[in-house]
């Protein structure tokens, strides 16, 4: 994890930009006098994070210092995720998604989609495939924004996600669209109908984008042509409702369900990785919301994750200010392992054993050898076919190789090596039993038997009858 702080407004704080120890950020709140000059009440309070911006910082460098290192990690096979966390107008929605005036102020997800297929064009060895989805959370409820189903305003005319978790306990969203985007432009399309939907669904009571959380997901899938191997990744781009406290809003009605619903699901996040910053704990309380369930992946797992924390440093928001520090200092302290995930496409793996099949026949039906060797994993799972096969005492056992005549060539091998070695110590040991006989004038001498420990190991079973005339002598 790592976390940037975006700043905005009027000075009541200073940036150290200190080389060795990385930037830190201070806010220095003078004691109110009211409460008298004698009172324990800290008066600076210092934050140390990986990146600093402050107001004047453009877009464009936003998305070179945050972004672009997240989106080439996904290009490479890995899950991402952006996340905006912050008070009510902090910049948050202005940070991910952009501002409407300017080309300039164009934010991270239309940016990042422009950046992933200009690659895409680039690497031209490598083929990929890119689904949008755009999940809103309100109330604790998940809503489709790229559906083209909306009938009227609020979120009832949105199709609404239901989770669902399989055996693996892996999440799936029902009634989510996963829409296909050949380029830049069917991208930023999907994006603008997520974006239209979004304000379709807000009504004058409720303006949504201040009250829930939005999930911009690109998922992309990664092969070489011809290759079985499938890389997929799943980016995340998260605008997160405004987290300031209930007490401080002073609102009252729906609006006050709603707030209290943000609170509470900023908490539930809250304790997720407070539980994930906690060495040795065994339990994560993922499944409280519906937020902390979708970030599974991206807060505790296989993922690189990235934090933005935005802060308005006004005096009136100050405490604010440090609570949105103090989460994001606890979110650094979150170790993430991330994998590339890597997966054999079913429908290639398939057709390509139904190839060697063909071929095993073609060559038996021909008579023409294929070239190729055998791998020594081929050459393993043969011996243990073998073994199993000799081992078993019924006698009609069969052992079946398929139509690879290089497989049935290499039992028979096998089969000559072993019976070359039966034959000689079966032989021997005859000869030594007939010595016996003859030696100690005995009529009956017992029996020896040869036989297979391993495939490799012969040994010589002798009766017991033969084994305590073996001792007497
Ligand atoms: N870096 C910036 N440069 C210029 N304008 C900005 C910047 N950040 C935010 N703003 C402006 O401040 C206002 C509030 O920003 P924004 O809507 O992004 O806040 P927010 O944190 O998403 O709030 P909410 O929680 O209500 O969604 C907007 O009008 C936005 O255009």
């Amino acid at each position: 994890h790592c976390v940037q702080v975006l700043l905005c407004r009027s000075k009541v704080y200073s940036v150290d930009n200190e080389q060795q120890t990385g930037p830190s950020l201070e806010f220095v709140v003078p004691k109110d006098l009211a409460q008298g000059f004698i009172n324990n009440k800290k008066e600076s309070y210092r934050f140390r994070f990986q990146k600093i911006f402050d107001q004047s910082t453009k877009q464009e460098e936003i998305f070179e210092n945050i972004a672009k290192p997240v989106a080439h990690s996904v290009l490479t096979g890995y899950n991402g995720t952006i996340f905006a966390y912050g008070q009510t107008g902090s910049g948050k929605t202005f940070t991910i998604t952009g501002g409407a005036e300017r080309y300039n102020d164009r934010g991270l997800v239309p940016r990042i989609l422009s950046y992933l297929y200009e690659c895409f064009s680039l690497e031209t060895t490598m083929v990929y495939t890119t689904h949008v989805s755009y999940l809103e959370i309100y109330n604790d409820s998940g809503y489709d924004l790229l559906s083209s189903r909306q009938k009227g305003s609020g979120f009832e005319n949105l199709p609404k996600v239901v989770i669902m978790e399989d055996p693996e306990q892996n999440i799936h969203l029902k009634n989510l669209s996963l829409l296909q985007s050949v380029n830049e432009e069917e991208a930023l399309n999907l994006l603008f109908l997520g974006e239209t939907n979004r304000m379709i669904a807000e009504t004058p009571m409720n303006q949504a984008s201040t009250r829930s959380h939005c999930i911009f997901t690109v998922h992309l899938c990664r092969r070489e042509p011809g290759s079985a191997t499938v890389h997929r990744s799943k980016l995340h781009l998260v605008d997160l409702a405004g987290s300031d406290r209930v007490s401080k809003t002073g609102l009252n009605g729906q609006l006050l369900t709603e707030a209290k619903y943000i609170n509470v699901s900023l908490h539930y996040l809250e304790q997720v990785i407070i539980a994930l910053s906690e060495k040795n704990r065994s339990h994560i309380p993922y499944r409280n919301s519906m937020l902390t369930s979708v970030l599974r992946d991206s807060l505790g797992g296989n993922c690189m994750t990235t934090m933005i924390a935005t802060v308005a440093v006004e005096r009136r928001n100050i405490d604010e200010s440090i609570s949105t520090c103090r989460f994001a200092q606890r979110v650094s302290l979150i170790n993430n392992e991330a994998v590339v995930n890597e997966e054999l496409d079913p429908l290639i793996a398939h057709l390509k054993r139904e190839i060697q099949c063909l071929k095993a026949e073609l060559s038996m039906v021909t008579g023409v050898q294929r070239e190729e060797q055998l791998t020594e994993d081929e050459k393993l799972k043969l011996e243990e076919l073998l073994k199993a096969f000799l081992d078993d005492p019924n006698p009609e056992v069969s052992l079946n190789l398929g139509p690879d005549m290089r497989k049935i060539q290499h039992c028979y091998s096998r089969l000559k090596v072993q019976t070359i070695c039966w034959i000689i110590l079966t032989s021997y040991a005859n000869s030594f039993l007939s010595h016996l006989k003859s030696s100690t004038n005995k009529q009956s001498i017992g029996s020896c038997n040869p036989y297979f420990k391993n495939d490799s190991l012969l040994l010589l079973h002798f009766s017991d009858h033969a084994t305590s005339i073996l001792l007497q002598c």
